[in-house]
């Protein structure tokens, strides 16, 4: 495979400043992008011990879900309803995140719409009328020591200085408390996922294609559409589980690869994490032995098939990767 999935997470994203090595928020005119200097911005980043991809499915987990971490309740300035309008559990583009930003015994809520959700970063725009905006962005970047999650906010309220000062008396205070509020409720949402029972699934690729199965059982899930898999058995390794399931399931050998796409929490509980693989050359051809029926799904026939809900959201990833493996290719052969 000619991409170097390992580094699926740098992709698109900015090196942080050397200010948010810190842990320590900063507020600074700007930034060092060119961006305008009198446009006020306030940044803060935290270490977290898991790997972005765990990091990355806490952030995006419904705050307002009753599964939700206990921390939301525990620390109210972390306070957000989210309205999804797609249909997965994770936040996707078009969902609105309403933060009620604590004012005196009352709350002011803040209305921002998610304008870019991909592997390494969310982006939120404030829908809040002229002149008003807001733009919120949240990155996770991997280093040798974990994740950092990095959160900024850059406000356009009257303009320049008048900015600056709003900034400094009101809005500096009550977003670096929610900011610390929303890590608390990050690191709380990550433990969970991190201690839950895993299943795993392989995202066979093969000439820019990707191996789907079609479930035969039980009832309530036959017919919809996942990546060949299981679950992970006790003193197994993730990967190990994912050979044995592609023998059981498909009678293949297969080479597993790095991780793509975030943890996908299931509705009992467990969480789902999908790999990339390979066939082993010397591996039969997959049949299905377990399923009713495979299908070899390129990036834009991705969405022919009825896919269980959880995998939905793993599709943007998927998509982006089968994509660009196939203009890696093209590339290749000019
Ligand atoms: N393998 C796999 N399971 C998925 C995906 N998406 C998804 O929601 N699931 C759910 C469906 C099931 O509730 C659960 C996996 O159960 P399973 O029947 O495949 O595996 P298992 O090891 O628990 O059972 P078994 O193979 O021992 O019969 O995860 C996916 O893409 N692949």
């Amino acid at each position: 495979m000619s991409i170097d999935a390992a580094r699926w997470w740098d992709l698109r994203l900015p090196d942080p400043a050397p200010s948010a090595h810190t842990g320590h928020p900063v507020a600074v005119p700007g930034d060092a992008d060119g961006n305008d200097r009198r446009v006020p911005l306030l940044r803060t980043s935290a270490l977290i011990e898991a790997e972005p991809s765990t990091v990355v499915a806490a952030l995006r987990l419904r705050l307002d879900s009753s599964d939700a971490p206990a921390a939301t309740e525990a620390t109210p300035d972390s306070a957000a309803r989210i309205e999804t309008m797609g249909t997965g559990q994770l936040l996707g583009v078009g969902d609105r995140v309403v933060y009620g930003i604590p004012f005196g015994r009352t709350r002011i809520p803040v209305r921002t719409r998610l304008t870019s959700v991909d592997s390494g970063e969310l982006r939120a725009t404030a829908v809040a009328g002229s002149p008003w905006r807001l733009d919120h962005r949240i990155t996770v970047t991997e280093t040798r020591a974990g994740t950092l999650l990095t959160e900024s906010l850059r406000w356009y309220w009257f303009g320049g200085l008048l900015d600056e000062i709003l900034g400094a008396l009101f809005i500096r205070r009550i977003v670096l408390r929610m900011f610390a509020a929303r890590e608390a409720s990050i690191r709380a949402a990550v433990q969970r996922l991190r201690a839950a029972p895993a299943v795993v699934g392989a995202a066979l690729v093969r000439a820019e294609t990707v191996l789907a199965a079609q479930r035969a059982r039980p009832e309530t899930l036959a017919g919809r559409w996942e990546l060949p898999g299981g679950a992970v058995e006790t003193a197994e390794t993730e990967q190990n589980a994912l050979v044995r399931e592609c023998v059981e399931e498909l009678g293949a050998q297969v080479r597993v690869g790095p991780r793509i796409g975030p943890d996908l929490p299931l509705p009992d509980g467990r969480v789902l994490r999908i790999y990339l693989a390979m066939l082993d050359p010397a591996s039969d051809e997959p049949q299905a032995r377990e399923h009713r029926e495979l299908r070899w799904l390129s990036a834009e026939q991705l969405d022919e098939v009825d896919w269980l809900p959880a995998d939905l959201d793993l599709l943007p990833d998927l998509r982006w990767f089968l994509t660009a493996s196939a203009e890696n290719s093209a590339n290749q052969r000019r």
